[in-house]
């Protein structure tokens, strides 16, 4: 289906194939989650393949778990590689601090711990994922099912006295029942509007009781690579202050878009 992709894809997955670059063989690699990161793993499924590049895993999700055992990736867990090399992830909104909204697929647990346990966390995204000031996307907060509606009041209650607009926290459904995470837990999406101080809000929100993490990543995040809908890519590196710009074609890539 190449040249059927729509541009939001095609931004995606310009992102994803400049991400791809990054990775070198014998590294340790965090792989995230989401249409996004989907993308990275089939690029580097085929430079498994095609280029010989030898690495190593830990996947965010069963879902990505999946994904990269089908295209070839050698995955071992977090516990196995201890520490990674880089991790390459989405995100639902990055600001210009590369601020993170992350958990919109429901996996911000394990992309947390597997970003802050790298030396280096890359996001891969679409242009329409920045944002001036981070909140309009629904903020992910991870909660255990027991007592889930308390959290629930509790993190409502808190909202009030934090500089945001909304303050409304609803339970993530998949159909009739609550979605539930690789942990077996359940996500409230808080409706935000804007969020001021992320930062605090962040720290508050892990204090409620029955809250497991919620998708703030704040400090985590070290470079975006920006992908638009024509090619282009844009990569800015916040520890060394620099935006780089470049531009992909598609033509090559039939091969991936095939089953897409
Ligand atoms: O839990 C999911 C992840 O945080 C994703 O990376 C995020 O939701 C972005 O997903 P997508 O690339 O599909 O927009």
């Amino acid at each position: 289906m190449s040249g059927e992709l729509s541009p939001i894809d095609k931004a995606k997955f310009v992102a994803a194939k400049r991400a791809a670059e990054f990775v070198e063989s014998g590294m340790r690699v965090g792989l995230g989650t989401g249409s996004t990161a989907a993308w990275l793993v089939r690029c580097l499924g085929e430079k498994v393949r095609e280029e010989g590049l030898r690495f190593r895993g830990v996947p965010t999700s069963t879902r990505t778990a999946d994904l990269a055992r089908e295209v070839g990736i050698e995955v071992i867990s977090l516990d196995e590689a201890k520490w990674l090399d880089i991790t390459i992830d989405g995100a639902d909104e990055f600001d210009s601090d590369l601020s993170l909204i992350k958990g919109g697929g429901g996996a911000l647990l394990q992309e947390k711990i597997v970003a802050t346990a790298s030396d280096q966390m890359v996001v891969i995204a679409d242009a329409a994922k920045e944002v001036e000031s981070l909140g309009n996307f629904p903020l992910p907060v991870e909660v255990i099912p027991f007592g889930w509606q308390t959290s629930q009041a509790l993190i409502e209650e808190m909202l009030v006295s934090m500089d945001v607009m909304g303050r409304k926290a609803t339970l993530r459904m998949n159909g009739e029942r609550p979605y539930m995470t690789d942990e077996g837990n359940h996500i409230l999406d808080l409706h935000l509007g804007r969020i001021g101080n992320a930062r605090q809000l962040a720290m508050v929100l892990n204090q409620v009781p029955g809250v497991v993490e919620n998708g703030l990543f704040i400090d985590i995040c070290d470079q975006v690579v920006i992908g638009f809908g024509d090619g282009r890519v844009e990569t800015r590196d916040i520890n060394a202050g620099t935006v780089s710009e470049d531009r992909l074609d598609f033509v090559e890539d039939e091969n991936l878009f095939r089953d897409v």
